[in-house]
């Protein structure tokens, strides 16, 4: 069986495309199968001097090799399968990459497509990781302000003095009548955090000059790293499958409004104690809140724990504080209602590393107004201006919004 007659129209040219952009960018004029390490640069666009497809097609052929998996023979003739696979992210990181040196005149729509891919198998994994013994879930009864109370932007004891009905307020959405916590022991590796993490260093400012920084995925996609905002993005639908998921909601109507890293460092002592809050009462339109860590108490950081803080149980009691223990991976999801006050305690050596993630909902029946239809060519020009290589704040306001039209669709 030939290589090519095993592969579905879209791979091979997929394989095209790959085996022209490496073709492009002077590929080695050796026939012998070079592993690119992730990370590594392509070479200079030098395009007259490349005369031979063959180490293009090499240098595309562990992509081809993972994403086929079952379709090509054991015993391939070539040396392919002896190539650690080229994983679908890498893939589109390196599009994306052949992209920003200016090699792809527009961003390959081989990239929607493969990282539908990677976040539909992320989603496959978390579901095998997080069965029911390993996440655990605490149900609660929503609450919201009485009617006629202005619940909004309360802190510490004025919120706790609030007055409260069962039930959510879930503005402009439609959110589950259910409200819960639910601690996802793995939604990362431990990998990724060490990964994610280095990559964030280049892209932060100095900890000693902002010894608590927020960075939001627009100012990441500003600095330019398509490696590093791929892989933010990557973690945010991670994050809202697992919302979605729990909370029975369609994918087409929940959406990240906001997102961001938050690194607070033993510096910060003073201001790294954040207020006793609710998410929803500080934004009306986070609906659902998603805190992924990247990295752990007593490892990489002192104090900083993550507590919740719930009313009395007993009349004239103190209110009962429930405490999480943030460890690099984990992930702690929550209806972001008056049913889940909390805080952040102190940071007292270290850096702590969170990801923050907000989610709106819409209503179901608005997706019936959805009349246009999103192709994966549309879906690149939009991850390149809004995501890649964005030019305003706006680019990227626009990401979040059409979050759920760019990657909902599932190949
Ligand atoms: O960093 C955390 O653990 C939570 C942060 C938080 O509650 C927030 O940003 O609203
Ligand atoms: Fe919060």
């Amino acid at each position: 069986m030939e290589m090519g007659s095993a592969l579905c129209p879209y791979w091979s040219s997929l394989l095209r495309e790959l085996a022209e952009a490496q073709c492009a960018l002077q590929a080695p004029r050796s026939t012998a199968l070079v592993w690119r390490p992730a990370g590594r640069r392509p070479r200079e666009p030098r395009i007259s001097r490349c005369s031979s497809m063959l180490p293009a097609l090499a240098w595309a052929a562990p992509l081809v090799s993972a994403l086929t998996v079952g379709t090509l023979p054991r015993s391939s003739p070539t040396p392919v399968a002896q190539s650690p696979p080229l994983a679908p992210f890498e893939a589109a990181v390196q599009l994306c990459e052949l992209r920003s040196r200016g090699v792809h005149e527009s961003l390959s729509p081989s990239v929607p497509r493969l990282l539908r891919q990677v976040f539909d198998e992320d989603f496959r994994r978390v579901l095998r990781t997080s069965g029911d013994r390993a996440k655990t879930v605490h149900n609660l009864t929503c609450f919201q302000p009485e009617e006629g109370v202005d619940g909004s932007l309360l802190f510490d004891e004025a919120l706790t003095a609030l007055p409260l009905r069962e039930g959510r307020v879930c503005l402009g959405g439609e959110c589950c009548s259910a409200c819960s916590r639910v601690t996802f022991p793995q939604l990362a590796t431990h990998r990724e955090c060490v990964d994610f993490r280095r990559q964030l260093d280049s892209v932060m400012a100095p900890a000693s000059e902002h010894p608590h920084h927020n960075l939001y995925l627009a100012s990441c996609a500003a600095a330019g790293d398509v490696r590093t905002t791929l892989t933010f993005i990557r973690l945010v639908e991670r994050m809202r499958r697992v919302v979605a998921h729990e909370y029975g909601l369609q994918l087409a109507n929940i959406a990240p409004r906001s997102t961001f890293i938050s690194r607070i460092t033993g510096d910060a002592v003073d201001e790294s104690r954040r207020s006793l809050h609710v998410d929803e009462s500080s934004y009306s339109s986070f609906h659902y809140s998603c805190v992924l860590y990247l990295s752990s108490q007593g490892e990489d950081f002192e104090g900083g724990g993550f507590s919740f803080s719930d009313p009395p149980e007993s009349e004239g009691g103190s209110r009962v504080l429930r405490s999480l223990l943030p460890r690099a991976g984990l992930a702690i999801a929550f209806s972001s209602g008056w049913e889940n006050a909390h805080f952040v305690e102190p940071v007292l050596a270290g850096s702590r590393f969170a990801m923050p993630t907000f989610f709106s909902t819409r209503p179901s029946s608005a997706g019936e107004d959805d009349n246009y239809v999103f192709d994966d060519e549309v879906i690149a020009d939009s991850l390149w201006r809004m995501a890649l290589m964005p030019e305003t704040e706006n680019d990227c306001r626009q990401l979040l919004q059409q979050w759920h039209q760019l990657f909902t669709e599932s190949t």
